[in-house]
């Protein structure tokens, strides 16, 4: 039988390999996110130049429904998903209406 001194010797090495994964998982989110709003904040220029109105609902209510579809197909929970997609759509038009005004005060990608 494993004497109590194992079992947290287990769980310690258990508890580094998670945290590298993590670490790894972690790198990739700030990486991807750097790449969304790179594209975001292009489509504001884009917008303000041929007068496009910052919210595109229609296409908001697309990529919710196939973010809740993609989560239930990963097992993860839909309600979280649509709610960090509203959070990230909120700062997106958010720099929609910064550009719009002439302002670069909301910029969150260093050109
Ligand atoms: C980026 C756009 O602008 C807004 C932001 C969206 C998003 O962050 O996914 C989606 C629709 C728009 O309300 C777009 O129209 O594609």
């Amino acid at each position: 039988m494993a004497s109590e001194q194992e079992d947290v010797e287990r769980a310690r090495v258990l508890l580094k390999d998670l945290r590298a994964s993590i670490d790894n998982i972690d790198a990739a989110i700030v990486y991807m996110l750097a790449e969304r709003f790179r594209c975001t904040e292009a489509v504001s220029y884009l917008k303000t130049q041929h007068n496009l109105p910052p919210a595109d609902k229609v296409r908001e209510a697309e990529q919710i429904e196939r973010l809740r579809r993609l989560a239930a197909d990963a097992r993860f929970n839909p309600d979280f998903v649509e709610k960090f997609l509203n959070f990230l759509i909120a700062n997106v038009i958010r720099h929609h209406e910064a550009v719009n005004e002439g302002r670069n005060d909301v910029d969150l990608v260093h050109r």
